[in-house]
């Protein structure tokens, strides 16, 4: 049996933690089978290949959730760069939060998500849900709440690109940054621009969601991280970018616009010309998980 988890851009401008949407590539794939003892082979990109990887985490998890001893022989074929901003280790988790679920039968959707959420806790030291979660439904999702699980979809299916820099920033010392507490100014902000989002985002309206591309809560304290922003920006709006941000806590870059191919060459030109190698992925949004 085999599952093909895809890449997400999770914040996706002023939605920390809780907007995520999942895109066409790059993804994981996770092929498994009950066996007598765990084993976990990887392709692609490093990861470990032993019960540290968080697709053996999540998969134990829910396992242990539900009160089975059961263990998975697992090959991974890593596509998406750890420390991305892609959600590699989310999409990894939900891929053995499934493998898990399909092998003992379970099809509660909290429980599958609760145990690929423990996966993100073990690669980043907390459980966010705004990769796995995307990811499982194929939306551009919307969070309200982690305990109950409580998440609103909203189906899309528009073109974007995701420019990816070789350089790399693990999501725990991003998040590491980041304050306790947030001016009242600017969480009055990011309600602003996050309710208008989705209203735009519902409406079809690429030009104003992408004008709403910002963010108060993060972005600000990650800034320092990403030297290379505003030329990256720059090199987009100039492009014709209708918004560029920050794929989940970086580096990853996102843009939506008219011509998403024009519009990644130049983001990539602009990251050569900063002596930094940058892979372009002109994709969609509006992908989730796939048994194949
Ligand atoms: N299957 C896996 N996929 C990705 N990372 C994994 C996996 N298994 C273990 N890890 C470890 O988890 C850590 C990844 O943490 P981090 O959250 O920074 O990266 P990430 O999830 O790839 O980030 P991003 O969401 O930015 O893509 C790394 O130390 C990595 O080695
Ligand atoms: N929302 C998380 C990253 C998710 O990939 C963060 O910004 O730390």
């Amino acid at each position: 049996m085999r599952v093909r988890v895809p890449a997400t851009v999770a914040n996706f401008g002023p939605g920390f933690d809780v907007f995520g949407v999942g895109i066409g590539e790059p993804h994981d794939e996770l092929r498994f089978r009950e066996s007598d003892e765990w084993s976990i082979n990887v392709r692609g990109f490093p990861v470990p290949a032993d019960g540290s990887n968080v697709a053996v985490v999540a998969a134990k998890t829910l396992a242990s959730m539900v009160g089975e001893e059961v263990a998975l022989r697992m090959e991974l074929k890593k596509g998406i760069r750890p420390r991305s901003g892609l959600g590699s280790s989310g999409a990894s988790s939900l891929a053995g939060s499934l493998a898990m679920a399909k092998v003992l039968g379970v099809e509660d959707e909290e429980l599958i998500l609760k145990a690929a959420m423990e996966g993100e806790r073990a690669a980043c030291g907390s459980a966010h849900g705004d990769n796995v979660v995307p990811a499982y439904y194929g939306d551009f999702t919307v969070i309200e709440s982690l305990n109950p699980l409580r998440v609103h979809r909203i189906p899309v299916d528009f073109h974007v690109v995701v420019v990816l820099p070789s350089v790399e920033i693990p999501t725990r010392e991003a998040r590491k940054v980041l304050p306790e507490k947030v001016p009242l100014k600017d969480a009055v902000k990011n309600v602003a621009l996050a309710s208008s989002l989705v209203k735009a985002l519902q409406e079809g309206d690429l030009k104003t969601v992408g004008r709403l591309l910002d963010d108060r809560l993060a972005f600000p304290y990650r800034r320092r991280l990403y030297p290379w922003w505003e030329t990256a920006k720059k090199a987009a709006i100039e492009a014709g970018a209708y918004g560029v941000s920050i794929s989940g806590s970086g580096p990853a870059v996102f843009a939506i616009g008219e011509d998403v191919t024009e519009i990644g060459k130049a983001i990539a030109e602009a990251f050569n010309r900063m002596d930094i190698e940058a892979e372009a992925y002109i994709t969609v949004a509006g992908r989730g998980f796939e048994w194949f």
